[in-house]
């Protein structure tokens, strides 16, 4: 099985290095210095990422056996591309599917949220889409290594329809064999959008409070908000055409409170960092879809619009650092 990761981060560069590790021709795309520190000393993974799952330990893929570059088109045509890049980084990122992707190839999305899948389809056909959903938690530690914090190391996907397949079988089969669980289930668009009910949500109200997991989840106020931000995806994800269980807020109140108290999702991480943050693909998604079916969001609408000014102020600030950098630069050279 040829494999190519595309987005080589705390998803990709995981779920491709237990793939690698396990003996499959994986090639990593990558950039800047974490291509340099791949090709240099290979790929880390530290934390509780055993086979067993939540075995102490971690895993390492040696320079020798990794095989890192940033040009697609010297890899060629694979069996399954393992899309890992962020969701606002995908319109850049496309372009580079083209020369990886043949009839047959499957293209298996990762990202949080409802909508990657149709952007990735409007690159490369909706026949090659792999819709998916990851359920752990990493983060790049820096060049070449990765932290697994935790979390079950599970892949769950399909084919668009749901159609049984034989790339989707293989895809299982190997992941299984490399020590992660993969999952195909009935119906992928409903496990997408139940995961959304818990991301979007969660992240939503951690990054507006500033507050991780445990204080969000026990203060009855925030709870109750907390509980109408997933009851208007749930109604949204209706109008879009995915009924889901009649519990599933309960179901996902329940899932937060057995996550760590201090934990966090990325987005209020990235946020509170000044970085981009996949805003708008989570909290942006669920109003602009309850927008477009007539479905009122307003705790979400609330959201947005809060996180979205703090973002832009992030991305001034950003730039003008990037312009003061410049000068610098100018000046130096001068
Ligand atoms: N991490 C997690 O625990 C989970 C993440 N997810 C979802 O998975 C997706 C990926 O998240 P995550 O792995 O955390 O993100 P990361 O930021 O860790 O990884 C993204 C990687 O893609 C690289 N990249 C982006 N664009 C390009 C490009 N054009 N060429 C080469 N490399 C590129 C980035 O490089 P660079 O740094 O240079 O930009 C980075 O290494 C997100 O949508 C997230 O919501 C879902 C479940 C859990
Ligand atoms: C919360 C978490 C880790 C769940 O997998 C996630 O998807 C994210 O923070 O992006």
């Amino acid at each position: 099985m040829k494999v190519a990761v595309v987005g080589a981060g705390g998803i990709g560069g995981y779920f491709g290095g237990r793939l690698a590790a396990a003996g499959h021709d994986v090639r990593f795309v990558a950039r800047g210095r974490h291509l340099e520190a791949l090709r240099r000393d290979g790929l880390t993974v530290d934390g509780p990422a055993g086979p067993g799952g939540d075995a102490p330990g971690g895993f390492s893929v040696p320079a020798s056996a990794l095989r890192a570059t940033d040009d697609p088109a010297a890899i060629g045509p694979v069996d399954f591309v393992l899309l890992g890049v962020k969701t606002w980084q995908l319109p850049a990122a496309l372009p580079l599917l083209k020369p990886l992707v043949e009839d047959g190839t499957g293209v298996l999305t990762t990202q949080n949220g409802v909508e990657a899948p149709a952007e990735v389809a409007e690159a490369v056909g909706r026949d090659a889409v792999l819709p998916g959903s990851a359920k752990i938690i990493t983060y790049l530690s820096g060049p070449g290594r990765i932290h697994h914090v935790g979390g079950l190391g599970s892949l769950t996907f399909g084919e668009w329809d749901d159609r049984p397949s034989a790339r989707v079988e293989a895809l299982r089969g190997a992941l299984d064999e490399a020590g992660v669980t993969a999952v195909v289930p009935k119906d992928i668009w409903a496990e997408l959008w139940s995961k959304f009910v818990f991301v979007a949500a969660a992240g939503g109200l951690g990054a507006v409070t500033d507050a991780p997991f445990g204080a969000v989840r026990s203060r009855p106020g925030t709870r109750r908000l907390l509980a109408d931000a997933m009851t208007e995806i749930q109604r949204v994800a209706r109008a879009a055409g995915t009924v889901l269980p009649d519990d599933i807020v309960t179901t996902t109140l329940d899932f937060v409170d057995r996550q760590p108290a201090e934990g966090t999702t990325s987005l209020q991480r990235d946020l509170a960092a000044g970085l981009p943050s996949e805003l708008e693909a989570w909290t942006g998604a669920v109003v602009r879809l309850g927008g477009s079916h007539g479905v009122p969001t307003p705790v979400n609408g609330f959201l947005y619009q809060v996180l979205g000014l703090r973002e832009a102020r992030a991305a001034e600030q950003r730039a003008a650092e990037q312009r003061a950098a410049e000068r610098r630069t100018e000046g130096n050279a001068a």
